[in-house]
C-alpha cells in the first residue's frame, strides 16, 4: 500500500502523513522505510538505519522485516538505549531483535549499544565509533513529555547533549518522569541525526497528535527536545501518525 499523501507542502521542513487506521499506518511507514533503504542501496554499498525503541514502532518494525531488500547490506543501530543489557526485556535492543531482525531482515547487521561487562563510557565510545558511518535513515519516536531519543525536557545535561559534536552521549535523566525507571541512557544527538537523508517520526494517538501541534508551534528544544527532529539542519522530517 503506498504511503498516504503528505498534508504539508513540499518546502516545509515537516511533512505530515495521517492514516485512518493502525494497519494503514503500519504499512505506510514500513513501505516508506523500505523505499528509503532501497534508494540508499542504489547509491551506496551499505545502508545505515537507526531505530528508536519504546512501545510505538513495534508493528512497523515487524512489517518492515518482510521487505524484500538485501538486508545483508543494511547496518541496523539504535537511536538510543537504556542502560540495560541487550537481552533485557525493557531494552531497545531486545525490541529491535524481536521485531525487525526476523524473516527477511534476519540477515541485517545489528549493533547493540550495551554489552555485558562494558562500562558506560566504553559503550558510548563504541557507538560513536560505529557512527563514523553516517546514518542514512533514522526512525524517531516522541514521548508524551515531548522527548525524542533519550533527550528529555528538564534533563540536567540536556544543553550539553544538544550541543555535543558527538553522535552519541551518555545522559542522566534522573527526575524526568518520561524516562521511567531507566534514568541512565545513551542517546543520539542532533550531530548524529544531521547526516540522515530520511528522517521519520512515528507517533500514534490523539494525545500525541495534540502534542505534535504544540511541538511544531515553536523551536526551543529545551521545552520539547523532539523539536530537534525538524530544527536540526538537513533532511525534512516525515511524521507518520494514526489515531
Ligand atoms: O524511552 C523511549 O521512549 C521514546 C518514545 O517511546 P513511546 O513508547 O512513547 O513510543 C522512544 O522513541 C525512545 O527510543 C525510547 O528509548
Amino acid at each position: 500500500m503506498p504511503p498516504a499523501a503528505p498534508l504539508t507542502d513540499g518546502d516545509s521542513p515537516v511533512r505530515l502523513y495521517t492514516y485512518d487506521s493502525v494497519t494503514q499506518w503500519v504499512w505506510g511507514a514500513a513501505v516508506t522505510l523500505s523505499v528509503a533503504l532501497t534508494r540508499t542501496l542504489e547509491e551506496k554499498p551499505r545502508a545505515r538505519l537507526l531505530l528508536s525503541g519504546g512501545s510505538t514502532p513495534e508493528p512497523v518494525y515487524t512489517a518492515l522485516a518482510k521487505a524484500p531488500l538485501d538486508w545483508s547490506l543494511v547496518d541496523v543501530a539504535l537511536v538510543d538505549e537504556r542502560w540495560l543489557m541487550p537481552d533485557d526485556p525493557d531494552s531497545n535492543a531486545r525490541l529491535v531483535r524481536q521485531t525487525l531482525l526476523q524473516r527477511n531482515a534476519a540477515g541485517a547487521r545489528f549493533e547493540a549499544i550495551t554489552r555485558a561487562g562494558r562500562p558506560l563510557a566504553e559503550a558510548v565510545a563504541t557507538a560513536n565509533m560505529h557512527a563514523r558511518s553516517p546514518a542514512d535513515v533514522v526512525v524517531l519516536g516522541m514521548g508524551e513529555d515531548g522527548h525524542t531519543a533519550s533527550l528529555f525536557p528538564g534533563m540536567r545535561d540536556l544543553g550539553a547533549a544538544l550541543a555535543s559534536p558527538h553522535p552519541y552521549v551518555a545522559v542522566d535523566a534522573s527526575g524526568c518522569r518520561g524516562a521511567g525507571p531507566w534514568p541512565t541512557r545513551i542517546s543520539l544527538t542532533p550531530a548524529g541525526l544531521a547526516s540522515a537523508h530520511t528522517r521519520m517520526l512515528l507517533i500514534r494517538g490523539q494525545r500525541k497528535r495534540e502534542l505534535l501541534d504544540r511541538v511544531l508551534a515553536g523551536d526551543d528544544p529545551f521545552e520539547y527536545p523532539a523539536r530537534i527532529a525538524f530544527t536540526t539542519p538537513g533532511a525534512p522530517l516525515h511524521v507518520h501518525w494514526c489515531p
